[in-house]
């Protein structure tokens, strides 16, 4: 407040005032009058009346690998609010799958995820806010499992399917999918969170643009725009491009110590969401005291490696 106070002099004081008042007025337009916080486990047993499709989750220890599935073939892999309920019910084991490194999201049959389920969406048209805090909840903790994640696009990612991608660490892409944020041209804006993630991912400009515009992007296009970290460049059948992008997620980002990768992850998740420096920094260096003169490094040490 004092450094924002010493401006007064150059401002004035009424648009000084304004200045303060402006974010205030700003969340109350976006917020309405709703106040208080929501009661997830009641949406959970609303969601779960919402049938169709399943999610289906899949752990190798040996590889330290998980593949989770959507799944609802016919709709193209939308999410219904079981779907919803399922996915957030796997997070849930996978924040404590102690042999895990990795995630694989991908839809089955060549898609991965046309957004809401509009069979379900049209039946709850009166549930919105709810059913976005429980994506919120579930998205996040997506985001910030001690995984290293990775959407795969294949087929269509539309509206809520493209929100869902923005929630892991990576994208791969097949190089005839498509991608785009559609929320406006259904009348909405995101309701699953993508909005803050695009944000923080790409700023304030990238983002607007991204979900003012409601372009759907070819793979090549996505890559252009930072979307999509990789494009698997030659034509596979799915499943085999599902391998391929299991194989990419283990090469590149799951090779080491199953508590080493998750303790990185998990650091760098904290350096994200504390926001204080100082706070940062001891995590980072607890981290580092765990691993310090551990067997890991020891090994390392004997190996003399050369880091070609
Ligand atoms: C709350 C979520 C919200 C958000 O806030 O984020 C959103 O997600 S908004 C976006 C919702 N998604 C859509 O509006 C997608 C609408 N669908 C399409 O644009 C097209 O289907 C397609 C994805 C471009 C594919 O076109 P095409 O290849 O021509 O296939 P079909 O159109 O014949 O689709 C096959 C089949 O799948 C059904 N389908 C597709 N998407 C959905 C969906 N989101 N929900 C329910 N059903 C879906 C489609 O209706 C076809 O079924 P049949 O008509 O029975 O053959």
């Amino acid at each position: 407040m004092s450094a924002l106070a010493s401006i007064v002099p150059y401002l004035g004081l009424t648009a000084f005032r304004r200045l303060l008042t402006l974010p205030k007025a700003l969340a109350a337009r976006l917020m309405g009058s709703t106040s208080s916080e929501p009661n997830l486990q009641t949406i959970r047993e609303e969601l779960e009346k919402f049938e169709g499709g399943s999610i289906d989750l899949e752990m190798d220890d040996q590889s330290g690998i998980a593949i989770m599935m959507l799944n609802n073939p016919r709709r193209l892999n939308s999410l219904t609010g079981k779907m919803m309920v399922e996915m957030a019910n796997h997070i849930t084991v996978l924040e404590k799958w102690s042999a895990g490194k990795g995630l694989v999201l991908a839809g089955v049959s060549g898609n991965f995820c046309s957004g809401g389920d509009l069979t379900f969406v049209r039946k709850a048209l009166h549930y919105g806010e709810e059913m976005a805090a429980f994506q919120h909840d579930t998205l996040t903790r997506l985001l910030n499992l001690p995984l290293v994640s990775v959407a795969l696009l294949q087929g269509h990612t539309l509206g809520g399917g493209a929100e869902l991608c923005t929630a892991c660490d990576f994208r791969v892409m097949s190089s005839s999918a498509r991608v785009g944020f559609v929320q406006i041209k259904m009348g909405l804006p995101t309701g699953w969170g993508a909005t803050t993630r695009l944000v923080r991912l790409f700023g304030r400009q990238k983002a607007l643009a991204l979900l003012t515009s409601g372009k759907v992007f070819s793979a090549e296009e996505a890559q252009n725009e930072g979307l999509v970290d990789h494009i698997l460049s030659y034509a596979l059948h799915p499943e085999e491009e599902l391998s391929v992008c299991k194989n990419w997620l283990a090469s590149n980002y799951c090779q080491y110590d199953a508590d080493l990768t998750q303790t990185v992850k998990a650091s760098v998740v904290h350096c994200d969401i504390s926001g204080d420096l100082v706070d940062s920094l001891k995590v980072e260096r607890k981290a580092f005291g765990k691993f310090w003169g551990g067997p890991a490094q020891k090994a390392a040490l004997d190996a003399k490696i050369k880091h070609k």
